[in-house]
């Protein structure tokens, strides 16, 4: 009897449950047990044992998250290859049957390019054609597959020419010979040079007479491969009109909110199997990852989750049972900031998480199918490993969980994860991209290391060390990226690493020729240093206060406060002199600061000179903010003892303290804009921010013929002015003055301007040169910026391949050649460059080099660059 009356109930809530959802879309993401039993009249548990009696027969299913909600199992067919891919039936449905059409065209398929924005998918959706391909019998699943990723190649793409046309320059063994009767894979073709890839294009022209008309016997036998390209949007795509099916991928923010959610759960439903631990994420930290931008799209949302989930894990590494509790403060500050954009986004994130507090993700769930190539295994594993050698060390736990921090990052930071994703974590990867050299001096080293330091080293040390000596040779490190005494001091603490890095240079000296300075040999040496001084710190905070205690009181209450232990205090006592104070400010500042800069919060105007002149002797940054508490109490103090009226003392205290914001905001701000050659960049830069910026701040163009002169008009504009920022295409590091690059500028839209120069983050980060030629059009008056917009593009990317330059030197770099043809056209040649001759003679390559990739420039705007113009591109490119 009671069993039928369970069942009989059983079935009442099913069909309660499904009505419920099907016929009111409030409903649509499920019901509570609440709510059944509320409508049912029928008790809490009764109801609760039901409805998970209907999940484990599969008629309904449970969510994963806080409160519970039951809802209808999904009723999706098993579908195809693409099936698994999010997004399959919205914003990539138009892709896929695009790239079905090209595999199931009737006379053979149809070979694809791709593009897309970094980190979009293109690796995975080309990995879905292929098994689409093989699902159909289009491509043979026993033939082979060739990829060929040549963003692996950047530092050295003519190393890719015998993988992509053969030892011998004939195709032989190359990846199109390699590839017959399978499919070939090129990943990020625009990384090629024009050169390479006029002659696939060629190849491409010529492919049934290469695939089948050829003779020659030393090549594979088999037909023509099915050929899959992949490109960046912003790069040049010669081989895209020889391809007869092109397919754009959106990239993260042309998807709809609802995907980006449904990857945040798949990712964290990934870290939850691969650290084989439940994970629990707090909606805050869901929010924020809802509502930031990605550069890198989809790539870089996975890597901040990842990321979140190895520093909650670091919490909890020691018990295994303790389940991953990931929170806001997990996630990196960029990401955290974007909840400033909460209230905006409002209705949205309600649909999105309504009343939940938490997501929980089950390590035994296996709903996808997708395939990752996370490094995640990797980084528990690597965790682990280090925190069982640091308690073997005896450190304890308070101190481990800080180290472990810093040992994520690295992996994340230091060792640029993009590019570490993609190297693999083989050394057969690692040797197409660093000379195999260096791998083995590398190896020799840190052997040699772990014997006389006794400490053993992981994977990512080993990595991240010659992809750094890479660099070294490859790239010219121009700046200094340590100080001297800060070098100096490092030297002392770590004397024994040290000795280690001096054996280091010395074998990159002799055997690879590169003679590294002090400072580099020094950077060396984190590599292998227990606690890896940290280069990527936070800026922090420091009161400083008159009284005993008063700045120490206000520190304690915010650590208490925030959990962050950022906060620090200065008691500045009454009968402390001004110079031993100062020293003592120094010396806290300094050891405080974790690279990133000190806010000071104070209370009286005499510090904000000491602060002024520990910056420019330390060179760390330091921002003041004033709060007068002391000199109103004073001043509140002094007033009662001599009036009656509390309401007279009250107003008058009042007006005082709005003079006195007054007094501090009384030197008018100042933006100074400098270029690295001579004032023409700056002045351009100056005329666009006044043009643009409604904030009123003046602006002055300043060159930056040599340093000692700049630091003396900087210092004299101190004196009138307060120093906004230095806008311009190098930072130079000045009396602690924040700076913007010149690319942050352009790369966005007028309207962000005056967001960009107060330091307001912008959503828009997708760089344009389209910015610039409006500038250009109304700015010029002789030069064709339709013709500009023709030539200049090419000669950036000759540019651009032959010099290593980043994102901002480009940009400068593409004003200056703009405003060059209209200086030319206006013959106004005053611009001459003192150095010009010198760097005439001692860079006699660079300028011929450049002459020639200026060639047609010269040739359409019927203009003579002359030599100096030369050699100040010379300048810019290699950065002197
Ligand atoms: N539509 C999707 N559904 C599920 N997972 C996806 C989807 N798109 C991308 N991913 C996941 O995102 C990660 C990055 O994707 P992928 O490696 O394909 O990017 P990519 O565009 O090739 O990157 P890059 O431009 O750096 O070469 C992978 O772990 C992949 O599984």
């Amino acid at each position: 009897m009671e069993m039928q009356k369970m069942e009989s109930n059983q079935d009442l809530i099913y069909h309660y449950v499904r009505e419920s959802i099907y016929s009111d879309p409030k409903n649509g993401s499920g019901v509570t047990t609440e709510f059944i039993a509320t409508n049912l009249q029928m008790q809490r548990t009764n109801v609760s044992a039901n409805l998970n009696k209907l999940v484990r027969q599969g008629k309904l299913v449970k969510t994963k998250t806080r409160p519970v909600r039951f809802a209808m199992p999904s009723t999706q067919p098993a579908g195809d290859a693409f099936t698994t891919l999010i997004g399959s039936s919205g914003s990539l449905k138009r892709d896929i049957q695009l790239a079905k059409a090209a595999i199931l065209y009737p006379s053979g398929n149809l070979n694809i390019q791709i593009t897309a924005h970094p980190g979009s998918g293109t690796s995975i959706f080309v990995d879905r054609i292929i098994h689409f391909a093989e699902e159909n019998h289009v491509v043979n699943k026993n033939g082979p597959t060739i990829a060929v990723n040549c963003r692996n190649y950047a530092n050295d793409i003519h190393a890719l020419d015998a993988v992509l046309f053969g030892e011998n320059d004939d195709f032989v063994d190359s990846c199109f010979d390699q590839a017959r009767g399978g499919v070939l894979f090129v990943n990020h073709y625009e990384y090629l040079t024009a050169g390479q890839q006029a002659r696939i294009v060629d190849l491409l022209d010529k492919s049934t007479q290469f695939y089948e008309l050829n003779e020659n016997p030393q090549f594979a036998p088999g037909k023509a491969p099915f050929m899959i390209f992949s490109c960046s949007t912003q790069g040049k795509r010669q081989l895209e009109h020889k391809l007869p099916v092109v397919i754009t991928l959106p990239s993260l923010d042309e998807r709809p909110l609802s995907e980006k959610m449904q990857l945040i759960n798949r990712f964290f439903a990934q870290e939850a199997r691969t650290s084989k631990r439940t994970v629990s994420v707090g909606i805050p930290a869901l929010k924020a990852l809802v509502l930031s931008d990605y550069v890198h799209n989809i790539k870089e949302l996975l890597a901040a989750i990842t990321m979140a989930c190895a520093n909650a894990y670091v919490r909890v590494v020691n018990d295994k049972r303790d389940s991953i509790s990931v929170s806001l403060e997990d996630l990196k500050p960029a990401y955290r900031k974007s909840l400033l954009k909460e209230k905006e986004n409002q209705t949205t994130l309600n649909i999105l998480f309504g009343d939940m507090e938490k997501m929980i993700f089950d390590p035994s769930d296996d709903n996808t199918t997708a395939r990752s190539r996370t490094t995640s295994e990797d980084i528990y594993g690597d965790i682990n490993k280090q925190y069982a050698s640091l308690v073997d060390r005896g450190v304890g736990s308070a101190n481990i969980k800080s180290l472990i921090d810093g040992h994520i990052k690295k992996l994340f930071d230091k060792y640029n994860y993009y590019d570490f994703l993609d190297s693999g974590a083989n050394q057969q990867q690692l040797a197409k991209i660093v000379k195999p050299q260096i791998i083995e001096i590398v190896r020799d080293w840190l052997s040699a290391c772990r014997k006389s330091l006794n400490r053993s080293f992981d994977n990512s040390v080993f990595y991240g060390l010659c992809l750094h000596i890479n660099s070294l040779l490859t790239v010219k490190v121009g700046h200094k990226r340590l100080e001297e005494n800060q070098a100096k001091q490092l030297i002392v603490q770590y004397s024994q690493e040290y000795k280690e890095s001096v054996k280091l240079a010395q074998i990159l000296r002799d055997e690879l020729g590169l003679h590294l300075p002090l400072e580099e040999t020094v950077l060396l040496m984190f590599f292998i240093t227990p606690e890896k001084a940290s280069t990527k710190g936070h800026p922090v905070v420091l009161y400083i206060m008159h009284g005993n205690s008063t700045a120490s009181s206000l520190m304690e209450t915010t650590n208490a406060l925030n959990q962050n232990h950022n906060a620090y205090g200065y008691d500045l006592n009454l009968d402390v002199s001004t110079k031993t104070a100062m020293l003592e400010i120094k010396a806290q500042i300094q050891k405080i600061d974790q690279g990133q800069g000190v806010i000071v919060i104070y209370d009286m105007g005499s510090i904000k000179i000491m602060l002024e002149t520990i910056s420019e002797e330390t060179n760390i940054k330091i921002r003041s903010i004033q709060i007068p508490i002391t000199l109103i109490g004073i001043d509140a103090a002094r007033k009662s003892a001599m009036e009656t009226d509390v309401d007279y003392v009250y107003h008058t205290i009042s007006t005082d303290i709005q003079q006195m914001v007054v007094t501090e905001q009384q030197r008018p701000k100042l933006i100074v804009t400098l270029c690295h050659t001579g004032e023409g960049g700056a002045e351009q830069l100056k005329n666009y921010i006044d043009q643009y910026s409604k904030l009123g701040i003046q602006v002055k163009a300043l060159a930056m013929a040599n340093k000692q002169e700049l630091v003396s008009e900087v210092n004299d504009l101190r004196k009138v002015y307060q120093i906004h920022a230095f806008v311009g295409t190098f930072n130079p590091q000045l009396f602690g003055v924040p700076f913007i690059p010149i690319n942050k500028v352009f790369e966005n839209t007028r309207k962000d301007l005056d967001q960009i120069l107060m330091f307001k983050p912008v959503l828009s980060n997708a760089f344009a040169y389209d910015q610039i030629y409006r500038y250009f059009q109304e700015e010029f008056k002789y030069a064709d910026v339709a013709l500009l917009k023709r030539f200049l593009p090419e000669i950036m990317d000759e540019l651009c391949l032959a010099y290593d330059l980043k994102e901002d030197q480009r940009v400068g770099l593409f004003v200056h050649l703009g405003s060059m043809v209209e200086r030319c056209l206006a013959d106004d040649t005053t611009v001459s460059e003192p150095q010009g001759k010198q760097i005439l003679t001692h860079y006699p390559e660079d300028v011929r080099r450049i002459g020639k990739i200026l060639k047609p420039l010269e040739k359409s705007f019927k203009i003579i660059v002359t030599d100096d113009e030369i050699a100040s591109i010379v300048t810019i490119v290699r950065k002197l």
